[in-house]
């Protein structure tokens, strides 16, 4: 397993240039597919990306974007990762994209998974992903101790899985390792040095250990203190 590691000064300029990178990403392979699909991470990281992101010059109309993962929360709480991207990407530019839901009010995600699948299915691959991490070495909701774990994990795996853990404080919904994994490209994005040693420590180990392993091949991780 190989990435690339890149470092920044800090986070302003990392969030500058790897908004550059996904806007390059998308461009050039909105030059060969008439439509391409952006999935994003929510959690803290990505705000100021998607502040720099979506005022980039590119064919948003031929975009869909959606989330790595949800929260099941209302769309109007404040830890709902669609919420984030309503605020902070599709606004601008970024407001002529396509958002794909990744939650649909139900009491439980089990409830609605067949019908987010079903407007996911056809969209798949996934042009460009952006990743986050916790320290914990998950990356999306692929959370280690989930009890969906071996579902999310395997090379069958359906396109989404429900996923409740004791690292989470509400159930979520995550894309399974396998379709982020073909994902035309691959970014992660830590802050920190404590997520910088988790990545360290995630070396060798199973990605039920370390599920960040199921996704780092050929990605580039972007870091800054
Ligand atoms: O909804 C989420 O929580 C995620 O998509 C998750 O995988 C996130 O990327 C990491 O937990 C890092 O979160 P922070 O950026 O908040 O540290």
């Amino acid at each position: 397993m190989s990435y690339d590691f890149q470092t920044y000064p800090d986070r302003e300029m990392l969030a500058m240039d790897l908004a550059n990178q996904l806007a390059g990403d998308l461009r050039m392979i909105l030059g060969h597919e008439e439509r391409v699909v952006l999935a994003v991470p929510g959690g803290t990281s990505p705000g100021p990306v998607f502040d720099d992101l979506c005022a980039a010059d590119l064919d948003w109309d031929r975009v869909d974007v959606m989330l790595t993962d949800e929260r099941w929360v209302p769309e109007d709480d404040a830890r709902s990762n669609t919420l984030l991207v309503r605020d902070r990407l599709l606004v601008e530019r970024a407001a002529a994209a396509r958002l794909l839901p990744l939650y649909i009010p139900a009491h439980e995600p089990e409830e609605v998974l067949a019908e987010l699948e079903s407007q996911i299915a056809d969209k798949l691959p996934l042009a460009v992903v952006l990743l986050g991490m916790g320290t914990d070495m998950h990356t999306a909701s692929i959370f280690p101790g989930a009890d969906k774990l071996d579902i999310a994990l395997d090379a069958n795996a359906p396109i989404l899985v429900p996923m409740r853990a004791p690292g989470a404080p509400e159930p979520r919904i995550t894309l399974s390792a396998r379709v982020l994994n073909d994902a035309m490209r691959k970014h992660v994005l830590i802050f920190g040095q404590d997520k910088r040693d988790a990545l360290e420590a995630a070396q060798g180990k199973l990605p039920e250990d370390a599920p960040i392993n199921a996704v780092l091949d050929d990605a580039t991780v972007h870091w800054a203190e």
